[in-house]
This record gives structure tokens, C-alpha cells and sequence, in this order.
């Protein structure tokens, strides 16, 4: 039965417009359908010479194009046939992500997508996406207004290359984790993969293996930074904003002190997010929700300790102070006495210099005296219940700090939650071993489940741990924001997504199951978090769309209309102004906007 949402801007059912035929279309890898062409369209697009005779289907496709992935020697090699398979056939493409979404997830994004983005240079084909040049702050408007028109494009995901997961600064190859993100925010969210933005700022780099490599294709000097930075970050913000007003803005992987002076910024200016920041925050206080619920304690009784106190670190430490002070009615300035933060000089005190006013927030003030401030002396001191770990030192908590952990606490909640997965605190076996399978884990990367003998009478069991990343939540924060049109990502907008996420927690459920859920469910959670979103930002007077439906299901039925699938649609030849257009060479094509004439 058709939805009664069916006429809605974004809905993605029904036929797709087109001006291209012949070998420009097999070569645009949004209409191209390869040997699915139907034979009608084989003679209507002047395709018929140019595809062997048999008519496939995409189940056909997918199964073929799963044999030569299989082929790849590698992850890495795996990866490289996924980028390839986007460049040729995006139906595709995600058709064979979904399909295989468990196994693949890890290729497409951590950790294989680190190696990816470190042999950028090397592996480089085409290009994808935009890149700013500082020195051509002049020229900002112009490269971005190539991408459409006003109504184009609902997501951009901006990065600088800064600090790219836990693998540092990555220069112009940070493009491709903006393009990793998008490719969740379509797979997990059903974001429209023709609707979307990836960009780097190319600011230089100070990674010296990449400025001393011959075929580094970023610009070769040290970064810039100061007034200039500044101007560019601001152009790139003003220019989006005006030429597609529509768009949410995600940064992603900024170094620390940009990502958290922007984030505060344009926070109260536009609907931005800051990935590292804000997703990690709030995937990360669901789990800790989750393990709480298993452990039998309470939010308002929580300690936490955690170690690496920069966007991910102190990200999370904000919103799980906020939790904090809003179960127990307290101010913010209180609940954080409840949370430690530790960096390179050890627990942040006031005695340490050069902290950031988001660090500040948590520095001890009460007489540390003598008292030690590494990791190990202060789980001894502060009998945490929750232990964190964004500082990507592989190793760092070790056998003698968990084991100092659990003697204080039951069920120790631990989430070392460094990518890629050989920068993680530790290991699950490993925590698992140390505290007789006591301990509730989540990850940053993903882990096979652990055997061992922690059944109650001492039986072998096998534990799932749930991978606690951002990829859990910001698809579906960032397609809640997109579908409302929200004019700005406010507090309560991020706690609906925190709690929507926590009502699928199979943990919930059943005591032994992973604290979040997989990516078996990852398009039910965006749904979910999404419909929390809208509902938050109704509530808060942000959502600007018109006509949100007020019934839980009706609006759940809604957000799902507006999900794109990987389904080849019908192709309907237009000409006139759409086949100039087209014809133009513009990297984005009016035929590909659904519904919209
Ligand atoms: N699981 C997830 O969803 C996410 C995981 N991450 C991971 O968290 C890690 C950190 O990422 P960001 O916060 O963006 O980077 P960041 O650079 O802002 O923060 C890392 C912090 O760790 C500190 N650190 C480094 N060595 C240390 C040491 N020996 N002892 C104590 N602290 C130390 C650094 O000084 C810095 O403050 C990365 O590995 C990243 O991949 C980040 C975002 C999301
Ligand atoms: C997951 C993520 O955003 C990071 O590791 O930076
Ligand atoms: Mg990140």
C-alpha cells in the first residue's frame, strides 16, 4: 500500500528523471545500473550496443560484486573495491553494504578506514568531495556553489584533518572521513547519498611523514593557523549556510582546541554538531545508562574516571555531568566533582597549566595533596565505577588498574573507546580475564565475542561486547535535524537521542547482552533517535518543517518515507532545462532530486 507520505519532498519512491543517456550514463554512478538496465530503458537511454544482452537484477549484481570483494586479499584491499564500487554504481554500492552490513561495517569505516586515510596519497583514483584551500579563502563560495542549488543539500560533514580518529593529523586525507561519515549517515540513517557534502579544509599539515612524501596531495607546508584559520572556517560556515540553507554541519575530527571553540561558536547560531564532541558524549552516557541498569546502581551514585581529556574525553564528560545534575537536581559545577579527568601530566588539578576552559570545568581544586595523580593512583583514591578511555595509548589500562578497579566495585563499567582498535585502553578478553568476567565492556572498534568460564556455576559463556561509537547515534541525531529542518541542535534535543538509544539497549532486556545495540538494528535505532529528536525539537520551538505528525507511529511511518533505500528506480527521460543542466557537467543533477518538479 502506498504511504500517505509518499508526496513529501524527500520521499525516494517513485520514478527518477533523467537527462543522460548513452555512455554518460553508465559512467554517472548515481543513475547507472549497470546490467539492470531494463530493455526498455536500454532503448530509451541508447544503451543497447553498449551492455551484454541479459537483463540482471540488483540481487544478481549484488551477489557478483560480493564474490570479488570476497577476492580482496585484505581489509584494506576490500576497502579500496568498496570506493570503487561507489564510484561506478551507488545502488549498488549500498545495496551490498546493507547486505552484508555486519561484516562490512568495519571496511567502510574503523578501523580499515584509518588505513585507508593514511595511504590516502597512495591509494588515490578519483577524487571526491570538496577542497578548501586556505590560501584560497577568495575562492570558498565559488567551489562550493558547484554543488547544487538552494534546495540540494541536507548534510555536510566538514573536517580539518586535524585529528583524525586516534591516528592524528591526516591533512587533505581527512576527505575521507567525511566521506565515511556520510556513507553511514546513509546506511545507518537513509540519508540521501546525492543530498550529501563531504569537505575538507585544507590548512597544510604537521605530520611530517606526509609533508616529506613525494606523492602527498595536500598542500606541503606546516599548518596555518591564528586570524587565517579563522577566516577560512568562518567563510566555509557563512558560504554553506547561504548557498544551501537547508544543511545541518558536522564537523568531525577537529583538534581539540578548534573543534570545541567552533562547536561553541556556531552552536547557537545553526543546526551544527560536533561528532567527536556531542555523538561520543552521547553514545557513551547510554552505555554507561546501560551498565548502570546491570549493575544495579545509580546514575546519581556514579564515579568516573576518564583518561584522555581532550574532544571525545571531555565530550563525554560534559554529558554525563549534565545527566548527573539533572537526576539529582544539582548545578553542573557540582555534578562534575563526580567525574576525573586525567591527561599526560596526570589528574587535571588546578595546579596544571594551560588548561582549557572545558577541561577546567572538572580540575580538582580539594587538596590533592601528596596524593598520586596517575591513572592508578587515583582509581585507588576514587573508587571509580566507571572507567573511560579516549587518549589513544594502547595498553594503558592494565592488569593492575582494573584488578585496583574491581576490588572497589562489582561490575567495573570499562570502555576503552580508542580507534582504530590497536589504540584501544585495553582489550575485552583482557578485562574480562582480570575481573572473572565481571567487568561491562564496550568498545570504540569493533570485537568478536569473548569465551571464557564466567558462567554463574563456572561454565564456559560467551560474552557479545557492544561497539560504543558515535556511529550509534549522530545517524540518527542527524536525520531527526534534517527532517524537522531544526534551526539549531539544542541540550534536549541530545538527551531524546540518549534515551532513544538507551530503549533499545539489549542489555535492557537481558542482563548479559551488549550495553548497546548493533548494527544488525542500526536503521531501527535512527528511527528511534530521530522520532525523539523531532520530538525534542518541536518541543523546543527549533523544528521548523511544517505538518510533523503528532502520533508516535504516524511519525515514525513519516521519518521512514524520507529514508533512501537502495532500490533502482524507474528512470523517466526528461530533457529541456534538466538536460542542459545535466549536460553542463554539474557534479550534482537535477534529475536525481526525487518528487521535486
Ligand atoms: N568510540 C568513539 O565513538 C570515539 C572514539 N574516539 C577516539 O578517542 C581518541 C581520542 O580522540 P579525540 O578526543 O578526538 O582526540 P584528542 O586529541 O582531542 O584527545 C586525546 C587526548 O588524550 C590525551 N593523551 C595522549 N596521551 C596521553 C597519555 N599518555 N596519558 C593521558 N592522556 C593522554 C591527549 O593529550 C588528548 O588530550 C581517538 O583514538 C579517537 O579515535 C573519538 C571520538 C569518538
Ligand atoms: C569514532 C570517531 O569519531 C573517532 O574515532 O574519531
Ligand atoms: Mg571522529
Amino acid at each position: 500500500m502506498p504511504s500517505k507520505f509518499e508526496r513529501l519532498p524527500l520521499s525516494t519512491s517513485g520514478p527518477l528523471e533523467c537527462a543522460l543517456k548513452g555512455t554518460v550514463l553508465l559512467n554517472h554512478p548515481y543513475f547507472n545500473k549497470g546490467s539492470a538496465f531494463t530493455a526498455a530503458e536500454r532503448r530509451d537511454f541508447e544503451l543497447t550496443g553498449l551492455l551484454p544482452p541479459s537483463v540482471q537484477t540488483l540481487e544478481q549484481q549484488a551477489q557478483r560484486a560480493y564474490e570479488q570483494y570476497s577476492a580482496g586479499a585484505d581489509d584494506l584491499a576490500k576497502n579500496t573495491f568498496l570506493t570503487s564500487m561507489k564510484e561506478q554504481n551507488v545502488v549498488l554500492y549500498f545495496k551490498l553494504l546493507l547486505d552484508h552490513l555486519e561484516e562490512m561495517f568495519s571496511v567502510v569505516y574503523t578501523p580499515t578506514e584509518g588505513e585507508a586515510i593514511q595511504n590516502y596519497s597512495r591509494l588515490f583514483r578519483r577524487p571526491e568531495g570538496v577542497f578548501l584551500n586556505i590560501h584560497d579563502i577568495d575562492r570558498v563560495r565559488h567551489d562550493l556553489s558547484l554543488w547544487g542549488t538552494e534546495d540540494d543539500i541536507d548534510y555536510i560533514v566538514v573536517t580539518d584533518g586535524e585529528e583524525i580518529l586516534g591516528i592524528g593529523d591526516q591533512g587533505c586525507g581527512g576527505i575521507l572521513i567525511s566521506i565515511a561519515k556520510l556513507v553511514l549517515m546513509t546506511i545507518c540513517a537513509g540519508i540521501h547519498p546525492n543530498r550529501v557534502l563531504p569537505v575538507v579544509l585544507d590548512c597544510g599539515t604537521d605530520n611530517e611523514t606526509l609533508l616529506n612524501d613525494p606523492l602527498y596531495l595536500g598542500l606541503r607546508e606546516k599548518r596555518v593557523r591564528g586570524e587565517t584559520y579563522d577566516e577560512l572556517v568562518d567563510t566555509f560556515i557563512r558560504s554553506a549556510r547561504e548557498l544551501y540553507p537547508k544543511a545541518y554541519i558536522h564537523f568531525e575530527d577537529f583538534g581539540f582546541q578548534n573543534a570545541r571553540r567552533l562547536l561553541d561558536k556556531w552552536r547557537p547560531q545553526i543546526p551544527c554538531f560536533n561528532d567527536d564532541v556531542q555523538g561520543t558524549g552521547c553514545v557513551t552516557l547510554a552505555a554507561i545508562i546501560a551498565g548502570l541498569h546491570v549493575s544495579k546502581q545509580k546514575l546519581a551514585d556514579l564515579r568516573m574516571v576518564v583518561f584522555g581529556a581532550g574532544s571525545a574525553g571531555v565530550g563525554i564528560a560534559d554529558q554525563v555531568r549534565d545527566a548527573i545534575a539533572t537526576e539529582r537536581g544539582i548545578s553542573k559545577e557540582e555534578a562534575s566533582k563526580q567525574i576525573w579527568l586525567i591527561d599526560k601530566p596526570g589528574l587535571l588539578t588546578t595546579q596544571v597549566k594551560n588548561l582549557s576552559d572545558a577541561q577546567k570545568t572538572y580540575a580538582r581544586s580539594e587538596d590533592w595533596g601528596g596524593k598520586k595523580t596517575d591513572l592508578l593512583g587515583v582509581v585507588n583514591e576514587v573508587k571509580p565505577n566507571v572507567l573511560v578511555g579516549t587518549s589513544t595509548v594502547p595498553k594503558a589500562f592494565t592488569e593492575e588498574v582494573v584488578r585496583a578497579m574491581a576490588s572497589h566495585v562489582e561490575r567495573p563499567i570499562i570502555l576503552p573507546l580508542s580507534n582504530p582498535t590497536k589504540l584501544h585502553e585495553a582489550v575485552p578478553a583482557d578485562l574480562f580475564a582480570w575481573t572473572d568476567g565481571k567487568a561491562l565492556v564496550a568498545t570504540g572498534s569493533p570485537f568478536k565475542p569473548v569465551k571464557g568460564p564466567w558462567g554463574s556455576g563456572g561454565e564456559e559463556v560467551e560474552i557479545e561486547v557492544a561497539e560504543c561509537n558515535n556511529s550509534v547515534v549522530f545517524p540518527g541525531i542527524g536525520l531527526g535535524g534534517v527532517l524537522c529542518r531544526t534551526k539549531l541542535v539544542t541540550e534536549k534535543m541530545l538527551i531524546a537521542a540518549v534515551n532513544g538509544v538507551v530503549e533499545l539497549s539489549p542489555a535492557l532486556r537481558d542482563d548479559t547482552a551488549p550495553l548497546l545495540p548493533g548494527v544488525d538494528v542500526v536503521r531501527e535505532v535512527s528511527v528511534r533517535v530521530a522520532r525523539k529528536v523531532i520530538q525534542a525539537a518541536v518541543e523546543e520551538g527549533v523544528a521548523t518543517e511544517q505538518d510533523i505528525p503528532e502520533d508516535e507511529g504516524e511519525l515514525d511511518e513519516w521519518i521512514k518515507e524520507q529514508m533512501w533505500d537502495p532500490v533502482y528506480r524507474p528512470l523517466k527521460l526528461v530533457e529541456a532545462q534538466t538536460a542542459s543542466r545535466q549536460a553542463k557537467g554539474e557534479l550534482r543533477v537535477v534529475g536525481s532530486l526525487p518528487q521535486r518538479a
